[in-house]
Order: C-alpha cells, then sequence, then structure tokens
C-alpha cells in the first residue's frame, strides 16, 4: 500500500521504462530489494515482450504449469497443460481421465466457431419494421462486414448472417432498443477484434437502414453459437461401486435444486477449463463469462453438466458450455508459453481445444463430486494443499514435506500447527 503523504497519481508513469516503473513502485510501495527483485523476474519472457503485452508493465507474476495426464478424447490421447494456482486440480483431473479410460474416454461435439457481435440501435421510431429492414438488407451488411476481414473468409469464416431482436428496457416500461447481431465464424480465432470490427464497420449503414442511433458495438461473450460437449460413461467398478454412482448423482442434484450449490459446481468445471485457458494464452475472462452467462441462460443459475444412470448401472456425465478459444490472436500466438503449451496439447483447430476444454472441464467436475460425494473434498485436497500451508509456515527444502506430512497425518492442516511442527523439527 502506498503511504499516505504518497500520491498514486503519476501522470506519464505508462511511457516510462518498464524497470524504471519497477523503480518508482517499489520507492513509492517501500519494497525491499528482494521482493523488487521477485517482480522484476522475468524469466524466460524479455522485458520488451511483457511491456508489449499490457500496460504500465512492472514484472511478472508466474503461475506453475502442470499437465494432466490419462485423457483420451474421440480415441485419441492428450496431454493437457494447466496453468492454475490451487493444488489438487490437476491431480483430480488426472484421476477423473484415468477412470473414464475404461469406457473409452471422452466423446465431444461443438455447434463450430460462431460468435455474435451485438450492434445497440436506439431513437428507432418503428423498431418493429425497422427490424424487418435489417433482415432484409442482411445480403449487404454481411459484405460490408466481410469486406473488413479478407483473411477470415479466406480461411472459410466471416459474417453468415444476420439477426435482429427489439428488447424492451424493464427500467422503463414500453421504451424499446434494436439489437442486431453478426453471426460470425471465426474459425481459428477466439474473433473478438475480428467482430468487434465488423460491428463497427456495419454500425453507419444499421443507422441509415433504422433511422436510429447506433451505440454499442461490441462481441457478446454469451456464446452460445460456439457450444462446446462432451460425454463420458464412468464404469460403476471404475468408481468405487454403484452406491458411488448414486452418490454423484445425489451430489449433481443438489446443484440441479440450489443455486448456492451450482455456483460451486461450476466453479469446480472452471477449474479445469480456466486453467486449460490461462495455459493456452486465451482470455480467462472471457470463458468465464461465456460459462456463468450460459449456465443461466433459462432464467435460473444451473449446473453445466449433467449425471444419470445407464442400464449398466454406470455413471453417464455431460457437459455443454461455450468455450470462446482460439488458436491465433490476442495471446495465444504471442506468449512463447502459450504457443509451446498449444504444442503439448496438439490440438490443431480451435475447436478441437475447446472440445477438449470440455472434456476437462467435465472430468475436473467429476473428480470432485466424487471426493465430495463420497470421504469428502479436504482428503485429496488438503493433502497436497499442506504443503502451501508448510511453505507459509516459514518451512523450506526437506523441512516442507516433513511439516506437510505430520500435519496430513495428524488430519490438522492448519498454519498454527504448521508453525508448531516447524518449531518443533528444527529443535530435532
Ligand atoms: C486428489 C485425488 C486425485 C487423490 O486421489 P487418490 O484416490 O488418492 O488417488 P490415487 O492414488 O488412486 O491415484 C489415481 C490417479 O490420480 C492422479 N493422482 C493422484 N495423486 C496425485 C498427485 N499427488 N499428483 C498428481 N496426480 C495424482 C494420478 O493420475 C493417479 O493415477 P496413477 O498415477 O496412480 O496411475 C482425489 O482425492 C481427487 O480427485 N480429489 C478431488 C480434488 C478436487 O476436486 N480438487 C479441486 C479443488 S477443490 C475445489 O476448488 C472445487 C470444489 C470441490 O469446490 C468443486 C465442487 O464443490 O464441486
Ligand atoms: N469481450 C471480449 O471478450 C473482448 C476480448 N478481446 C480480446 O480480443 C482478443 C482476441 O481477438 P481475435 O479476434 O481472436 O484476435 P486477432 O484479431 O488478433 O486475430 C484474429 C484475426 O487473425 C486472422 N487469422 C489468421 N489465421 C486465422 C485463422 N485460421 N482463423 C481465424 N482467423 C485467422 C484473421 O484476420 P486478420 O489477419 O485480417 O486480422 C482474424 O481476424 C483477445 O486478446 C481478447 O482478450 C477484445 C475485446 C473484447
Amino acid at each position: 500500500m502506498i503511504s499516505m503523504e504518497k500520491s498514486s497519481q503519476i501522470s506519464g508513469f505508462y511511457k516510462l521504462p518498464p524497470q524504471e516503473r519497477l523503480a518508482k513502485v517499489k520507492e513509492l510501495a517501500g519494497l525491499t530489494d528482494e521482493e523488487a527483485a521477485v517482480i522484476g523476474a522475468t524469466g524466460a519472457l524479455k522485458w520488451e515482450q511483457v511491456d508489449r503485452m499490457v500496460e504500465n508493465v512492472i514484472g511478472v507474476i508466474p503461475v506453475p504449469l502442470g499437465v494432466a495426464v490419462n485423457f483420451r478424447v474421440n480415441d485419441k490421447d492428450y496431454l493437457v497443460p494447466m496453468a492454475i494456482e490451487e493444488p489438487s486440480v490437476i491431480a483430480a483431473a488426472s484421476n477423473a481421465a484415468k477412470m473414464a479410460r475404461e469406457k473409452g474416454g471422452f466423446k465431444t461435439s461443438s455447434t463450430g466457431p460462431v460468435m455474435r457481435g451485438l450492434i445497440q440501435v436506439t431513437e428507432v421510431k418503428d423498431p418493429f419494421s425497422a427490424r424487418l429492414e435489417v433482415l432484409a438488407a442482411k445480403d449487404k451488411i454481411m459484405e460490408l462486414a466481410n469486406a473488413v476481414d479478407p483473411i477470415l473468409v479466406k480461411f472459410g469464416g466471416g459474417c453468415k448472417d444476420v439477426e435482429a431482436y427489439v428488447r424492451e428496457v424493464p427500467n422503463k416500461p414500453g421504451h424499446t432498443m434494436l439489437i442486431v447481431h453478426l453471426i460470425v465464424d471465426c474459425r481459428d480465432a477466439m474473433g473478438a477484434n475480428a467482430v468487434n470490427t465488423m460491428t463497427e464497420t456495419v454500425g453507419p449503414h444499421i443507422e441509415k437502414i433504422t433511422g436510429g442511433k447506433v451505440y454499442l458495438r461490441i462481441i457478446s461473450n454469451l456464446a452460445d453459437r460456439r457450444l462446446m460437449r462432451a460425454k463420458a460413461v464412468f464404469g460403476k467398478e471404475a468408481i468405487g461401486g454403484e452406491n458411488v454412482v448414486d452418490a454423484v448423482i445425489k451430489a449433481y442434484e443438489f446443484a440441479l435444486a440450489d443455486p448456492y450449490r451450482a455456483a460451486t459446481h461450476n466453479k469446480g468445471i472452471m477449474n479445469g477449463i480456466s486453467a486449460v485457458t490461462l495455459a493456452t494464452g486465451n482470455d480467462t475472462r472471457a470463458i468465464e463469462a461465456g460459462a456463468h452467462a450460459y449456465a443461466a441462460i433459462t432464467g435460473t443459475y444451473r449446473p453445466l453438466t449433467t449425471y444419470e444412470k445407464n442400464a449398466d448401472g454406470d455413471l453417464v456425465a455431460t457437459i455443454e458450455l461455450p468455450l470462446a478459444v482460439g488458436l491465433v490472436g490476442g495471446a495465444t500466438a504471442s506468449h512463447p508459453t502459450a504457443k509451446a503449451n498449444v504444442k503439448i496439447l496438439g490440438v490443431k483447430t480451435a475447436t478441437e481445444l475447446g472440445e477438449v476444454m470440455a472434456a476437462v472441464g467435465l472430468a475436473q467436475n467429476f473428480a470432485a463430486l466424487r471426493a465430495l460425494a463420497t470421504e469428502g473434498i479436504q482428503r485429496g485436497h488438503m493433502q497436497l494443499h499442506s504443503r502451501n500451508v508448510a511453505i507459509q509456515a516459514g518451512a523450506t527444502g526437506d523441512l516442507i514435506d516433513r511439516v506437510a506430512e505430520a500435519m496430513v497425518k495428524e488430519k490438522k492442516v492448519r498454519a498454527d500447527r504448521a508453525k508448531e511442527l516447524l518449531e518443533e523439527f528444527i529443535k530435532q
């Protein structure tokens, strides 16, 4: 925190070289040499690379990168890079993927890499008539949109359709807006820049057609035309018996019945999906926004997965959610670690990436539900979290594992106990 007598108003901060910004922040925030050095350790990334990725750069914050194993998706094996700070997530994904293999792993499908670009048209006198005029001018609108992205069109993508909706403004009864949607196939791009450019390009033409005033022109993160689906059958014996099948179904029903539980259920899914999103340099906020908006698309917030029992008594699990991820554009192609991670994964298209991510989300959710509905989450999770607790208590070297193991054995994974154990071990 900056002390009271120092101001955070620093005009031109962004014009400084990153190391000078770091020095300034060090002075203002009273960082030690060691703290400043940690922030400034850019590792394999060069200062000029990070400085061009975002603004006001002073360093990097490395996040652990792990690889989930055992994934078999559509009869192909994948190593899944996951960037995440939370322990037990990667172990859990690998655990579920191992159990899924017995019945063939994951089967996936999708609706293709299609996004919606939104154009808000206000002050339209006759919105229902204007809507029809927009739809009638669809070909011209698509032509204008596609003219600004010939590369996307060359790859088979581009604006493919136009939709239009008259929306009532809830806090102003009787007051409407016309919302025009550009339906854009983004191929291997996430598509935000491409779609936003298209919406801005066609804006003036939409004003001409409708006689209204165009305001916002922006992609929608509720990517309901870019749905990724995955399914797996977990054999009852492989997961611990028919009672475990029933227990997982009950856990799912809890999420169906109660939005408070559904939020945590979906958080567990996103543990896996966000970790792959980050590892591949994709936009974690776009993915999270899309997933949670889709979970609430019926008006009730619901789990993104389903669980049921088949005729053999095995557990059948499915997932469906929007996943707007790309292999070109954004940081996906500019961040060297993201590029290497895509190589580890071995996906060739953005849709293949999205489908594998759906499988990871399903695996993650199943592992968590199985643990929650049987022994509880803490045994597996806390066992792995115990090392963090030991480090927080000041343990280093061999002492980290000794303190962690002792806490797990005692079933007391707590900071105060870690400190006590550490003191005991140091005295010995
Ligand atoms: C943690 C496990 C996997 C232990 O599970 P276990 O039964 O002790 O594992 P196992 O010894 O039988 O091993 C099975 C496989 O799991 C993997 N595995 C096993 N251990 C490791 C490890 N140390 N490091 C890496 N991988 C590991 C590994 O692939 C292994 O296969 P093998 O290599 O032996 O052929 C299990 O208890 C589990 O799946 N727990 C679920 C944990 C979880 O979901 N964590 C997420 C964080 S909690 C949260 O944020 C979400 C939540 C829970 O709130 C969501 C919700 O409420 O729905
Ligand atoms: N609401 C949101 O989610 C928003 C997100 N963003 C950000 O936008 C970025 C993603 O935008 P995006 O449009 O994907 O990125 P880019 O604009 O960087 O990349 C997409 C472009 O790459 C070119 N391209 C080359 N090969 C292909 C191919 N095989 N498939 C598709 N396109 C190809 C296309 O044409 P060309 O070469 O002509 O450009 C395409 O327009 C992310 O950084 C995201 O964080 C930005 C605004 C809002």
